[in-house]
């Protein structure tokens, strides 16, 4: 499971995403050169377009990435949207797209929302895998930019996407069940209750938290997705300013701890790695299971190149040990 959070104020636009699963996938942060060339299975190539940075595996030289941040600020991230996601043969006069290549197509040809709702008019995701050994994965996505956030689902019956004013995004059912299911949950507030339950009697609570209660805290997809859109709000109420720090603390608040989450093979899920872009100069901050340890990766100087930048993760726990 995962769940991904876009967070903008009047300060800078920060977007990023928990990665749950029981095992990494080979992930490294990768920054894709303005030069490499992109050979897109709808024909395209394309070897002259804005520098990526997010999180990927790279797999024959091609950077699989689970999400990343372009240049202009725009980004996406995969989620997994198992029994739902339906990928098509190609489409005459669509622009067909692979689930693996979603990322780097939409941040390569767009720099904002605008013209990714024109793309979306004519994109069809085709099931085609990277490559036999590498199937294609079962996926959703979320777009962000600094004005807001889309949400793209390909089923049986073809692409659907919504525009998704809570800026989150995590797994099954589909977006419009999420959209639907938050409304169950318009009594819960930050703020301090009021005795509405008998105000003719003296009673006040006793402590804090009392109205948030009835926000879910497990970690089912429309659990975290309630939790995280409150948070997120929260937040936002508070102050027209936001920070890496926050953005973490929001994403740690429906992460999964080992040995709470297991799924059906039996095996613990976790979140393998939490990141967090500052969309505004393309620095991407991450911690890991192990290391809570905030990690930031630049983008390099020289980004008119051809070849990708790898920096593999720090993973061990970094102990600040004062005396
Ligand atoms: C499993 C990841 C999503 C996490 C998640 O949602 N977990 C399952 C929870 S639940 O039971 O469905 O609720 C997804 C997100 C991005 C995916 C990766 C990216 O799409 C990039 C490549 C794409 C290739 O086709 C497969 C490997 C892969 C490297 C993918 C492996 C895996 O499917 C990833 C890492």
């Amino acid at each position: 499971m995962c769940t991904a959070l876009a967070l903008c104020a009047s300060n800078t636009c920060l977007f990023g995403r928990n990665l749950d699963l029981d095992a990494g996938f080979g992930q490294q942060v990768v920054v894709t050169p303005r030069k490499f060339s992109f050979e897109f299975r709808g024909g395209l190539v394309n070897a002259d377009h804005e520098a990526l940075i997010g999180m990927a595996t790279v797999i024959n030289g091609y950077p699989l990435y689970a999400e990343a941040t372009n240049e202009s600020g725009l980004s996406a991230a995969g989620l997994n949207f198992p029994g739902n996601a339906v990928y098509h043969p190609r489409k005459e006069g669509a622009t067909n797209v692979a689930p693996f290549e979603f990322i780097p197509y939409v941040l390569t040809q767009c720099q904002n929302l605008a013209q990714v709702r024109e793309l979306l008019g004519s994109l069809s995701v085709l099931d085609e895998p990277f490559a036999p050994q590498v199937p294609n994965s079962p996926l959703h996505w979320m777009i962000a930019d600094k004005s807001g956030a889309l949400v793209v689902e390909s089923m049986a019956d073809g692409l659907h996407w919504f525009e998704n004013p809570l800026q989150v995004l995590t797994n099954n059912p589909p977006f419009d069940f999420h959209l639907e299911n938050v409304k169950l949950y318009l009594n819960v507030s930050p703020s301090w209750p009021g005795n509405s339950f008998a105000p003719d009697v003296d009673l006040a609570p006793v402590g804090v938290g009392f109205g948030g209660r009835g926000l879910p805290g497990d970690s089912s997809p429309a659990s975290r997705f309630v939790k995280a859109a409150f948070e997120r709000s929260a937040t936002l109420a508070l102050s027209d300013q936001v920070s890496v720090s926050q953005f973490f603390r929001i994403l740690e608040s429906v992460a999964m701890v080992k040995g709470d989450t297991l799924n059906q093979a039996g095996q613990p899920e976790f979140t393998v790695y939490s990141s967090c872009c500052d969309t505004s100069d393309g620095t991407y901050y991450y911690t890991t299971y192990g290391n809570h340890q905030i990690t930031a990766v630049r983008l390099p100087e020289d980004l008119e190149v051809d070849s990708l930048f790898e920096f593999p993760l720090v993973e061990g726990e970094q102990f600040n040990f004062v005396n």
